[in-house]
């Protein structure tokens, strides 16, 4: 029996069982689903929306990263839930006979995004702002050195220093001059800096102390050292975990050959371990905890700066989508009940995103008058940097 699916596959020859009719050629071929009736398109045309939505949610963060030359907005612990999730799952679709070749796509797709946004967060938060910080250190050694600071009067505040190091200044450095010789006289403090109390002189304006995506915030002394700055660090307290699959529904009408080593699963032959049942869970607890970092994050810093909210909306999509593909394949309790980890996970996930979303239209549009001095000054020199 099995040889003779296998030749049939072969020959792109597959049946739906039930209804006794040839699937649909192309995803049958590209997919191996196959759809047998209406309400199959819709579920494999929901799976196929999801997919996309996956694919490119994380895109609109990775640009707003890019624009600010910062992470500050994302919180990595979000971040690495996903890619510890991702890893796993994408493990799970390797081994689970019961998964679709789709759900493999979609993890390799999301997990290959995500690790690229996890890295840019990596590369902003640390290798950047310590190359940045060390540039500006040594910019002012040389600054403090050669040219002793003298009171500036508030309207020269944003005037970089001419040949202060003898090389052209950057605009990076136009900010860290701006910041360190004159913050004193001027009420702006410097792109991305939290505004604190000036203890002395300039030179006692702590830079660089960036609204961050960190979870365990440390306080940066107000007094910059020059040789060494200090690491912030960051948590990523996620115990281990274990997670097979998600993304396309389980249930298959026909015959399916799996990738690789995959068994041949008929209808009736899908197979639901207890071993995946039980990981499904895991990961759906995982993934669904995950948003709480960035909930906490948003509401820790008052603000969504730095945030882009598109990879919420198309999070929001891409669960909708999905929960819609795997209850359009089947509502035969046993086979949504072998889903409930994904579904629910999916479900909770888009109130949770629809949360987020609501935190961003707040503190974007209605906080934002009714702001602290310090979060509208913030904003002001944000704004102003974006716009240089
Ligand atoms: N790296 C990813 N985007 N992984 C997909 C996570 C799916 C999960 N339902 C969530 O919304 O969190």
């Amino acid at each position: 029996m099995n040889v003779l699916m296998l030749l049939r596959q072969k020959n792109s020859i597959a049946y739906c069982v039930k209804e006794n009719k040839a699937c649909v050629g192309w995803v049958n071929r590209y997919f191996k689903d196959c759809l047998c009736n209406l309400s199959d398109e819709f579920s494999f045309a929901f799976g196929l929306v999801s997919l996309v939505c996956w694919a490119v949610a994380e895109i609109p963060q990775i640009i707003t990263n890019f624009r600010t030359k910062s992470s500050h907005g994302v919180s990595l612990l979000f971040l690495l839930g996903w890619v510890v999730g991702d890893i796993f799952n994408l493990a799970g679709c390797l081994l689970e006979p019961a998964t679709l070749p789709t759900q493999l796509y979609t993890a390799v797709l999301y997990t290959t995004t995500t690790i690229i946004l996890v890295l840019q967060v990596l590369y902003y938060d640390y290798f950047y702002r310590c190359w940045k910080r060390r540039d500006d250190d040594s910019s002012q050694e040389v600054e403090e050195v050669k040219k002793p600071l003298r009171p500036q009067k508030p309207t020269d505040s944003g005037i970089p220093i001419p040949g202060g190091t003898g090389r052209s200044p950057s605009r990076r450095m136009d900010f860290y001059f701006m910041s360190a010789r004159s913050l004193a006289g001027s009420s702006t403090p410097p792109f991305r800096s939290n505004l604190r109390p000036i203890a002395s002189g300039p030179s006692a304006v702590g830079l660089n102390h960036d609204y961050s995506s960190d979870d365990d915030t440390v306080d940066t002394p107000l007094n910059i050292s020059v040789s060494q700055p200090k690491p912030i660090p960051r948590s990523a307290g996620y115990g281990v975990f274990l997670a097979t699959s998600s993304g396309m529904p389980h249930q298959t009408k026909a015959l399916i050959v799996g990738f690789g080593g995959r068994k041949l699963l008929q209808e009736h032959g899908t197979e639901h371990s207890a071993l995946g049942q039980c990981l499904g869970w895991m990961m759906a607890a995982v993934y669904m905890g995950g948003r709480l970092p960035q909930i906490w994050l948003n509401i820790k810093r008052g603000s969504v700066e730095g945030l882009n909210p598109f990879m919420f909306v198309f999070a929001l999509i891409a669960n909708v989508t999905y929960v819609g593909s795997i209850l359009l394949r089947s509502t035969e309790w046993t086979k949504i009940k072998a889903n409930m980890p994904w579904l629910l996970d999916a479900v909770v996930c888009v109130v949770l995103d629809l949360f987020i979303i609501l935190q961003y239209v707040y503190y974007k549009y209605f906080r934002k008058n009714s702001s602290t001095f310090n979060g509208r000054e913030y904003e002001g020199a944000y704004e102003q940097a974006n716009k240089n």
